[in-house]
């Protein structure tokens, strides 16, 4: 998807949001939008999304399936969660069967499935973006524009956030999100797009960025959540093994133990080692 000189404005005679903005987006990437408050982080997702249409310039090639989470879900609608979702993803294209059983599934994994029954408006601002969210991803989107997602959602769904990100991108979808509130680290390899005065620059990572690798030692049958949390941090898994040599004693169990790459360790069956490395960007 490319915007191409894209200017946008508010009302005829306002001030100029965005000014000759040109991006490309390719499938497989997710882009963040940065900028200050009000600098134009959520119109220039919805241009990108097609929600506004730009006063000049153009979005070329836009996928033809778009989720678009706003920063408010608009929760004023006089819908059950279950009906608003069934007829979301009737729009998308879904026929009744698949509607229902994408509605099913997307409740189920956002925790929703208690709140199919209840009215939109009745809902907190937590559940109203997980609906949100879910309306998005019904059917699986060839741009995902999300704006600000983590705003309001509970540290379950937070953690879901990059899950879902990488399902749009692993079907070749690209995925533009702003995020004013640094939770981007859990997006490795993401582009970083500022916006300032109207303007869209491109930020590159410093070249000469080095890696440090940490040893992590975790009782074993802690091992899969362990992993899953550093990945969703953003850091890389190098290896995980069983090291019976470290003692139960030194593990604390809500801290995993933390010892140099070269340090020793005394023994103790039940032990096993993840060796991680900060993703890029990462203060160290
Ligand atoms: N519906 C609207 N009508 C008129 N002006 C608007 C409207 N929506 C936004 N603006 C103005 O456009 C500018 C950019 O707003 P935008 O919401 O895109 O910024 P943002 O970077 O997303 O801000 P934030 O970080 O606070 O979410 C602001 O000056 C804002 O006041």
């Amino acid at each position: 998807m490319r915007l191409e000189n894209v200017w946008f404005r508010y009302h005829r005679r306002g001030p100029w949001v965005l000014r000759g903005v040109d991006a490309r987006i390719g499938p497989g990437e997710v882009a963040i939008v940065l900028g200050r408050n009000g600098v134009g982080k959520s119109t220039l997702l919805q241009v990108a999304a097609g929600v506004l249409r730009p006063g000049r310039g153009r979005v070329a090639d836009r996928p033809a399936r778009v989720g678009w989470v706003p920063e408010r879900f608009p929760a004023d609608q006089p819908f059950t969660v279950a009906r608003y979702l069934t007829g979301m993803a009737r729009m998308a294209g879904l026929g009744r069967a698949a509607a229902d059983e994408a509605v099913t599934a997307w409740a189920q994994r956002l925790g929703l499935g208690a709140m199919q029954t209840v009215r939109l408006p009745e809902l907190s601002k937590g559940t109203a973006q997980k609906v949100g969210l879910a309306q998005a991803m019904l059917r699986r989107p060839g741009l995902l524009v999300l704006d600000e997602p983590w705003e309001g959602l509970d540290a379950a769904t937070r953690e879901l956030v990059p899950e879902l990100i990488d399902e749009v991108l692993a079907g070749g979808g690209s995925v533009l999100v702003s995020d004013h509130r640094g939770e981007t680290v859990r997006l490795p390899g993401a582009r970083r797009l500022s916006v300032a005065d109207g303007s869209l620059t491109e930020e590159t990572p410093p070249a000469d960025e080095t890696f440090a690798v940490v040893e992590v030692a975790v009782p074993a049958a802690r091992v899969a959540g362990t992993v899953a949390r550093l990945r969703a941090d953003g850091h890389q898994i190098l290896r995980v093994r069983a090291d019976t040599s470290i003692a139960t004693a030194q593990l604390q169990p809500a801290v995993p133990a933390i010892r140099p790459a070269a340090g020793s360790a005394s023994e103790q069956p039940g032990g096993a080692t993840a060796v991680v490395e900060p993703a890029a960007g990462e203060a160290q």
